[in-house]
This record gives structure tokens, C-alpha cells and sequence, in this order.
């Protein structure tokens, strides 16, 4: 059986990305990442920011999904990590999040499930020379994360009993460790993710205010 690496990365794939995108560092941009464990509302949430805030939502899984009806070269690398629960190759995920970043017009960005682990964080400070303006920080239950994954009904290949028990682990041992990272940087929002979807939302709204109030429009365009 192939073994995981300690950050959840696949171990055998090593890619490296084309080098037609442009290393112009993307300062200047509103960034925030959304992170939480699978099934605690990230993807629910920043469609309701993205609609009521007028940002780019940007979904690393997504873009994965894309990058594989693409038929390109990376496409069976990233479906066997996905059934798997394992994380893609940070220079890959940093390569299609640097692309659609670019190829927005939109310069606020908020950032679905990424990153992942601490190699996804250091490939997106140093190649793509990004930091979060902040990290909202989903909380919630494994218990309650399990129950909304095996309701899902998208059709996923992941949301099966087996894969999610990997993505957990995938997330209580390298994404876990990025949230602390932040927030003893004191830069993350923790919000109580086991309420209604609306519920959460006034609730992120609230940190969206609060912070825009501190710094003002130079950081904050909302
Ligand atoms: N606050 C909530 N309460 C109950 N169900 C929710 C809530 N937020 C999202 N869901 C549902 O739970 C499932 C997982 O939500 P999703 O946003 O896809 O999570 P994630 O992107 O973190 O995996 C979806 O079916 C979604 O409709
Ligand atoms: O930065 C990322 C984000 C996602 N994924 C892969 O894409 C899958 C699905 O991610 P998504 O964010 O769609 O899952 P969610 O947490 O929303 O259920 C993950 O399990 C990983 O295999 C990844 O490798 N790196
Ligand atoms: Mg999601």
C-alpha cells in the first residue's frame, strides 16, 4: 500500500509546474483564506461571501476538478488523491491558484481550503509571495463534519465513509497545524461553524466590519 507522507502529501509525485506563469509576486491583493475541516461549510460560506462582498472565490478543489476535465498530464495523479484524501503537490495547487488569481479581474480573493498543510502555506509565501490579510477559521465538530459529508448528495468521489476518515486524519494532522500557525500570529477569525448556514454567515459578516473598521479601505476594499 502507498504511504502517506507526514503532511498528507502524495509521496510519489513530484511535478513541476510549467514555467509560462509569470512569477510577478501578487502583493497589493485582498487575500483571505477560509479553512476549516472538510464538511464545516468552507465552500458554502464563500459563496455567500463572494455574492454579498463582491470577492473572487477560489476553490483549490475546484480548480483541481477543472485541471482534471482538462485531460491534462496531472489528471490521474489528482483523482487518486482525491479518492485517496491525500493532498496534490503544493507546486502544482500553487501553480493553478497563481493562474486564476492572474487571470481575474477581481482583486479580492477569498480562498477555499488552502492551504492545507505547511508546505502549501511556505510554496504560497515564497512563489507566490502571498500572506492572508486574515484566516477565518470554521469550527466544527468531526461528528457533525461526518454527518453533513455523507448528506452532501454532489456525487463526489470522496464523500464515502472510508475517504472522509482520511481527510480527517489529512486535517487534524497538517491543516490543524497551519490554523495554529496563524493564529499565534494572531491573525485568525475563529467561528463557531456547527450553527445554521446563515447563522455562520451574520457571524463572518461581524469580522468583515469589525475589520474593516481597524484598517480602513487601504487593506479592506469590502
Ligand atoms: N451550517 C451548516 N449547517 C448544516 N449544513 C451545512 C452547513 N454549511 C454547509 N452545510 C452543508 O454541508 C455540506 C458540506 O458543506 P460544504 O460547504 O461543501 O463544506 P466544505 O466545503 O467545508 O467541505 C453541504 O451539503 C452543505 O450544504
Ligand atoms: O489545497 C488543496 C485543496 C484540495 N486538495 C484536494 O482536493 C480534495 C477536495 O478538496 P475540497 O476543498 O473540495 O474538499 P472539502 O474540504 O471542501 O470537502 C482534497 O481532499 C484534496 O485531495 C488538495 O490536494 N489541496
Ligand atoms: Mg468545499
Amino acid at each position: 500500500m502507498e504511504t502517506m507522507a507526514k503532511d498528507g502529501a502524495a509521496q510519489e509525485a513530484t511535478v513541476t509546474p510549467n514555467k509560462d506563469v509569470s512569477e510577478d509576486n501578487l502583493k497589493g491583493y485582498t487575500v483571505i483564506y477560509v479553512l476549516g475541516g472538510p464538511g464545516s461549510g468552507k465552500s458554502t460560506q464563500c459563496a455567500k461571501i463572494a455574492t454579498y462582498f463582491g470577492f473572487c472565490h477560489l476553490s483549490v478543489g475546484d480548480l483541481l476538478e477543472a485541471e482534471v476535465e482538462t485531460r491534462s498530464e496531472y489528471g490521474k495523479m489528482i483523482e487518486d488523491c482525491k479518492k485517496e484524501g491525500k493532498l496534490v503537490p503544493s507546486d502544482l495547487v500553487v501553480k493553478l491558484l497563481q493562474q486564476a488569481m492572474q487571470r481575474s479581474q477581481n482583486k479580492k480573493f477569498v480562498i477555499d481550503g488552502f492551504p492545507r498543510n505547511e508546505e502549501n502555506r511556505a510554496a504560497a509565501e515564497s512563489f507566490m509571495k502571498i500572506e492572508p490579510d486574515f484566516v477565518l477559521f470554521l469550527d466544527c465538530s468531526e461528528e457533525e463534519m461526518k454527518r453533513r459529508l455523507l448528506n452532501r448528495n454532489q456525487g463526489r468521489v470522496d464523500d464515502n465513509i472510508s475517504t472522509i476518515q482520511k481527510r480527517l486524519k489529512v486535517y487534524f494532522e497538517c491543516t490543524l497545524p497551519v490554523i495554529n500557525y496563524y493564529s499565534a500570529e494572531g491573525n485568525v477569525r475563529k467561528i463557531d461553524a456547527e450553527r445554521s448556514p446563515e447563522e455562520v454567515f451574520e457571524a463572518i459578516k461581524d469580522v468583515f466590519f469589525e475589520l474593516k473598521e481597524k484598517h480602513g479601505e487601504t487593506r479592506m476594499t469590502l
